[in-house]
């Protein structure tokens, strides 16, 4: 039997006038896990999120957040979501973050201990600022703390992670890590492929407002993919010689000058043509490693060349 879900999404369609942001889209949050949510910029993300936190109101389809409709059943499921929204938007600039964190404990039943949270997220050293004088990385982590205070069994976070300093990334992650532990449901967005392969048990790639790969980082990057060869030698090598000497399903590319990736289905007699290839063309394959592609290889590959840009 699947674990239980915590979030559905089911042919979910949102549109501003011309534009459709969310075109059909499906999805199944299990409870207990982190999901990381994964796409270009305008793929339609945020508004997704934003429907499931009762921001906005669906054109088609249905949400369900722990049972419940984000937009009808908002103050029934108000208490028990964390929300953090882009850029830790939402909060009056001249708030104190202790003071900010202390007032929305009052109006939760089980808060987390104030201190124990700003102690943790390095928000201790801060005194009594106000908002407005903090860096963009620190207002995050009040947004951050913000979202988890009220001990919310779903939290969505809309790029919790950006602007923060490697620091502030790790011990986010490892707080994130703590709340899955507790029995938390976490809903991230993100555009750090490292945060979601480090972090998610299930990873969610969108493009044009629909799902276009899901599963865990491992299911993503193996099963049915290729692998990946790298090797370094001298720049401008004749890849197409290489190719030729290669099975015909695979790829060769010099993705940096001197720096070589085939991607193939590797077995032993592929990586023995490849050192041959090599041999005979008097070239020391230099740090050459097989290994799996990598989440970033693999959205890459989805998004394509034209979502990259974008
Ligand atoms: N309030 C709005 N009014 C009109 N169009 C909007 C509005 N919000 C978003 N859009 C458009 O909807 C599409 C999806 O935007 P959305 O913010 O959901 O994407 P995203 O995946 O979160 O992007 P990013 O990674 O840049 O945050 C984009 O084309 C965007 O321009």
């Amino acid at each position: 039997m699947s674990a239980a879900a915590a979030v559905e999404i089911s042919s979910l369609v949102k549109r501003y006038d011309a534009v459709t942001a969310v075109d059909g889209l499906s999805l199944r949050v299990a409870a207990r896990t982190i999901t990381a949510v994964l796409g270009p910029n305008g793929a339609g993300k945020t508004t997704t999120i934003e429907i499931c936190e009762g921001f906005r109101r669906p054109d088609a389809g249905t949400v369900r957040v722990l049972g419940l409709d984000p937009w009808r059943d908002g103050a029934a499921l108000r208490p028990r979501v964390g929300v953090m929204l882009q850029e830790g938007a939402g909060f009056y600039p001249g708030a104190r973050p202790v003071e900010l964190l202390t007032h929305l404990a009052r109006l939760h039943a089980y808060p987390l201990d104030v201190r124990m949270l700003v102690a943790r997220l390095g928000l201790d050293t801060l005194g009594r600022a106000p908002l407005r004088r903090l860096s963009g990385g620190e207002r995050q982590r009040v947004a951050l703390a913000a979202a988890l205070i009220g001990r919310p069994e779903v939290v969505f976070l809309d790029e919790a992670t950006a602007g923060l300093d490697p620091q502030g990334r790790r011990s986010t992650w490892q707080l994130l890590d703590e709340l899955r532990a507790a029995g938390v449901t976490v809903v991230l967005t993100t555009h750090l492929i490292d945060e979601a392969e480090r972090l998610a048990d299930h990873v969610v790639i969108v493009d044009a407002g629909r799902v276009l790969a899901e599963g865990t980082p491992q299911e993503l990057t193996s099963g049915v993919s290729d692998d990946v060869i790298r090797f370094g030698g001298p720049p401008r090598l004749d890849v197409g010689s290489l190719r030729a000497a290669l099975p015909d399903t695979a790829a060769v590319r010099e993705i940096a000058p001197g720096s070589y990736e085939v991607t193939a289905k590797v077995d032993p007699r592929l990586l023995a043509t490849l050192t041959s290839w090599c041999a005979a063309n008097d070239i020391l394959a230099e740090g050459l490693q097989v290994g799996h592609r990598s989440l970033e290889d693999v959205y890459l590959e989805l998004i394509g060349a034209e979502g990259a840009t974008r």
